[in-house]
């Protein structure tokens, strides 16, 4: 029996690539698709490439419905709405997927301050698990909400966490500089993200105060042991889809000493050895010898990372898909770690 979803906000960007990958799952099926205006029309109206794949007809949200008919739901809303949203399908008995960054952080108060907003839903801060499969797949599995990351903090904790955690490199000297895709900013009409502002220019954006600084050095801490602190620079470049991470970071004294004397190569071989174990049962982390490009990655799950060494720093690198692994992918990984599937399923 096929497990049946309903797609929260199916007419953003996340909603469409949901609602796109779960047309050839092999154990789920959208049941149920939610928008507001949009309700009553069929969601190929609003996504046409959806045209002849899907014939679903939006409907207005209504949680005791979804409570009867699905098992799991997609709730691809902004944040604050999302929460309110999870939490009376919570009380229906729906397993939630959440998209928004509303319970990814562990303090409420950090995400008071980052995100300048009162908390629908305060109790549950702190004790939903972050849906990182690589490193939280018992607690997602039995999980009755799971936090789906943000984009950039996919690109980033992935690459650090093992290094910080087997003391490869410093917590206190890490920068990381990344660059999205246009659709990472979603598909309501925004000045900055309109053509003519985004072709042919790449900007930073919210240096220095970017919301997913604390995310990234939150998990970092909760996966990996020792606090670190990150200094995070997002830019946005005229492509559509895709983001890619340069970070740069020292090495422990450790690394440095073990490293010293030996190849040119040491560290960075000992970056790639420390990724390889930490990753060995990930399907979709890849270690690789050459750069990573977000066209490598485009419309996959996978993550590619790699390291270059350039004088006492360790530059690495990682490219997704902001919409797959940094989002829909990612939350099709998620569900089939909660509902006991293979987490390939849907996503080879
Ligand atoms: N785009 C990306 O790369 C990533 C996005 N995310 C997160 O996923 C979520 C969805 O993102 P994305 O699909 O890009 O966003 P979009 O802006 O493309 O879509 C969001 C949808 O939510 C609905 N919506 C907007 N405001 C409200 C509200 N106040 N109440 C109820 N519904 C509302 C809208 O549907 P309608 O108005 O038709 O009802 C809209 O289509 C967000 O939390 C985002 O931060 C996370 C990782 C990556
Ligand atoms: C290019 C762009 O604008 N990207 C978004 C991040 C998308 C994302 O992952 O946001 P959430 O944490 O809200 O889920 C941003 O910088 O706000």
């Amino acid at each position: 029996m096929s497990l049946s979803v309903a797609l929260i906000g199916a007419t953003g960007y996340t909603g469409l690539e949901v609602a796109r990958l779960l047309t050839h799952h092999p154990h789920a099926e959208l049941a149920i698709a939610t928008a507001r205006a949009e309700a009553g029309n069929p969601i190929a109206s609003v996504h046409p490439s959806l045209a002849g794949r899907l014939d679903l007809e939006l409907e207005e949200l209504d949680p005791v419905r979804i409570g009867k008919r699905c098992d799991v739901a997609m709730c691809c809303l902004p944040h604050a709405a999302s929460a309110e949203t999870v939490k009376q399908l919570v009380d229906v008995g729906v397993r939630v997927i959440d998209f928004s960054a509303d319970f990814r952080l562990s303090s409420l108060s950090v995400y008071e301050s980052w995100y300048g907003v009162k908390h629908p839903w305060p109790e549950r801060v702190g004790k939903t698990v972050y849906g990182l499969p690589e490193f939280f797949a018992e607690e997602i599995a039995g999980a009755d909400v799971v936090a789906n990351p943000g984009c950039y903090p996919t690109s980033a904790i992935l690459p650090l966490a093992p290094l910080i955690r087997q003391g490869l490199i410093r917590g206190d000297d890490i920068i990381i500089d990344s660059k999205s895709g246009v659709s990472g900013a979603g598909r309501s009409a925004k000045v900055g993200t309109l053509y003519c502002e985004t072709n042919e220019s790449i900007a930073a954006y919210s240096v220095g105060c970017h919301r997913h600084q604390p995310e990234i050095e939150d998990l970092v801490g909760r996966i990996a042991g020792p606090e670190i602190e990150v200094l995070f620079t997002p830019h946005l470049t005229p492509m559509s889809r895709g983001i890619l991470s340069t970070i740069y970071v020292r090495p422990s004294e450790g690394l440095a000493a073990e490293s010293a004397g030996g190849s040119s190569d040491a560290a960075v071989d000992r970056v790639m050895q420390c990724w390889r174990d930490c990753y060995a049962d990930s399907p979709f982390v890849t270690p690789v010898d050459h750069l990573p490009a977000t066209a490598h990655v485009a419309g996959t799950n996978y993550v590619q990372m790699s390291v270059r060494r350039s004088g006492e720093r360790l530059v690495l690198l990682s490219a997704i898909d902001n919409l797959s692994k940094g989002a829909s992918g990612a939350a099709v990984q998620n569900m089939n770690v909660m509902f006991g599937y293979d987490q390939q399923s849907g996503l080879g």
